[in-house]
């Protein structure tokens, strides 16, 4: 029985391996993790991470050959393969601070592999890493190691979280590189074999290693790049009168564009955007390529505008001033069908509000109220660090914010509402319900174009949506972005 082990039971460890398990259940697949409370949550009813389908698919599995532990050393020393899918944050201190790619815990789990291990191992990179990772690795494993054949694979992993069960199950490409040697074929060929029993072949791509680190890479600055576009366009859509949503349609049909990925919002969040286009963008720099940084740099550029440009739209529609004036947020995660608030724009909202002295009033269903207090206290690229080295809240937040467990309780007595998250929740809203429950004028800002603007226009609301033509309260009203 082939026998794998993955360090880092987060987003992607915990998903990919539960599903790996699923799929191939004459694999042995163990997850572990430095953090116990994470594998507890994994061992027992109520999961470390919300994602729809994978309580199923973790039920079917757990027990037969899935299994969660903090055992890292044994499962290391008993695996055939070693998948790493630790955070690679943006580093905070020192040498590239605020861009590069954050390897200490790369660095920590390479070491530890080569410190355990008594037999040959395949590494798989599973995480996210700068171009050019695989060799500094295999060095830590060669050098370390006594006489042990470490094979190093990029299997960068594509899932996108809200959708990751179904991304996994269907993947529109698995990615493999390895060094192209005969053995390095061989272990290319050992991995390809395990997505084998459920990927069809001509989905699963082979390439050198520096093609697959930075394919990865590159894959996300072109989707965030489109995110970015649309973005733009929505700026000019409301200076002009155009509708975003058209634009983007018949911009879209076009077969060379497509349609996906194309919605305008309050600007992209995740874990993994704006990690990896940094990431790429400090690479370039790196390698003295100050152009191409600073193609890549105006996606994050545009991003921000687009954040900053909704909160100036929030508070000069309201007169200039959210001072003391409730808000109620509706949503906090960065996107649907997840808790995951990593780098949402909400919190970007959020602190722009409570900058102008808002009493901001949130309603997420997936997000608890200490995560959000959490989150108000970070610094921009603290995300992903380990909780007990986050700063604690300040009082200041526990004063101008409050969480709602309904969106009805969230705006009574508001103001305004912002729409920050498309829960499919908000769409079936019952929008005179709130509007009698708010102070007047009530305003809606929807950050996601989830509601219909001339619907709750005729209710009596003032209604922002982005990129779509403004409504008459706003169209003179200039906005400093
Ligand atoms: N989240 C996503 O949707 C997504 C998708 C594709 C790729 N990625 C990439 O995958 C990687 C992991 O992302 P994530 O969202 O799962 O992160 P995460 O923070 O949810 O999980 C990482 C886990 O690794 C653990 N860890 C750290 N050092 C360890 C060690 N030495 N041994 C064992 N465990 C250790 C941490 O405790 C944590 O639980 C990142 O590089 C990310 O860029 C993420
Ligand atoms: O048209 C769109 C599509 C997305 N978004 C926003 O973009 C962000 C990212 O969304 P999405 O890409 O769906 O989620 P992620 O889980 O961040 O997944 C991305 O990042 C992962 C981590 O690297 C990759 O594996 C995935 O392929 C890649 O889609 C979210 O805030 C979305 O709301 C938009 O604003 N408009």
């Amino acid at each position: 029985m082939v026998k794998i082990c993955c360090l880092g039971a987060g987003y992607v460890g915990g998903p990919t391996m539960a599903v790996i398990a699923l799929k191939c259940p004459d694999v042995e697949v163990v997850v572990v993790d430095i953090t116990s409370a994470r594998i507890n949550a994994w061992n027992s009813e109520q999961l470390p991470i919300y994602e729809p389908g994978l309580d199923d698919v973790v039920k079917e599995s757990r027990g037969r050959n899935l299994f969660f532990s903090t055992d890292i050393e044994k499962h290391i020393g008993e695996a055939d393969i070693v998948f790493v899918s630790v955070n690679t944050p943006t580093k905070t201190q020192g040498l590239g601070a605020g861009k590069a790619a954050d390897l200490t815990y790369w660095e920590c789990a390479a070491r530890m592999i080569a410190d355990v291990a008594k037999s040959d191992k395949i590494v798989v990179e599973k995480s996210t890493v700068p171009v050019k990772t695989a060799e500094a690795i295999e060095k830590i494993l060669v050098h370390n190691s006594k006489g042990i054949n470490f094979q190093i694979l990029s299997n960068p992993e594509f899932l996108a979280e809200g959708t990751a069960i179904q991304d996994l199950f269907n993947p529109d490409r698995v990615l493999i590189g390895g060094r192209e040697t005969p053995e390095g074929k061989k272990t290319v060929q050992t991995l390809k074999e395990v997505y084998a029993h459920w990927v069809p072949e001509d989905r699963i791509l082979t390439t050198n290693l520096w093609s697959a680190e930075l394919s990865k890479l590159a894959a996300n600055a072109f989707l965030a790049q489109r995110i970015s576009s649309v973005n733009a366009i929505s700026a000019l859509c409301e200076a002009t009168g155009a509708n975003v949503s058209e634009v983007a349609y018949a911009v879209g049909k076009d077969a060379r564009i497509g349609p996906k990925f194309l919605n305008a919002s309050v600007g992209f969040g995740g874990s993994c955007f704006q990690k990896d286009i940094l990431n790429l963008v400090y690479i370039c720099e790196c390698n003295g390529l100050p152009e191409v940084a600073q193609y890549w740099k105006s996606v994050i550029q545009i991003n921000d505008y687009q954040k900053s440009r909704f909160v100036n739209r929030v508070v000069s529609s309201m007169f200039n001033t959210v001072a003391n004036k409730k808000i109620a947020m509706l949503g906090f995660a960065f996107k649907k069908d997840t808790g995951d608030t990593r780098e949402t724009p909400a919190i970007d909202v959020c602190n722009g509000l409570l900058g102008d002295k808002a009493n901001v009033c949130i309603y997420d269903p997936q997000v608890t109220e200490d995560q959000i207090e959490r989150d108000l206290a970070m610094n921009k690229f603290d995300w992903d660090h380990p909780t007990h080295l986050q700063p604690m809240s300040p009082m200041a937040v526990k004063k101008q914010v409050t969480v709602s467990s309904d969106a009805y309780s969230a705006t009574k007595d508001a103001h305004g509402v912002c729409i920050l998250t498309e829960w499919d929740e908000f769409k079936t809203l019952d929008f005179t319900r709130i509007y009698e429950g708010m102070q007047k004028p009530a305003f809606v800002f929807d950050g996601r174009n989830v509601v219909n603007p001339e619907k709750l226009q005729q209710i009596g609301f003032i209604v922002y949506s982005i990129g779509k033509p403004l409504d008459a309260w706003m169209k003179d009203m200039p906005v400093v972005a």
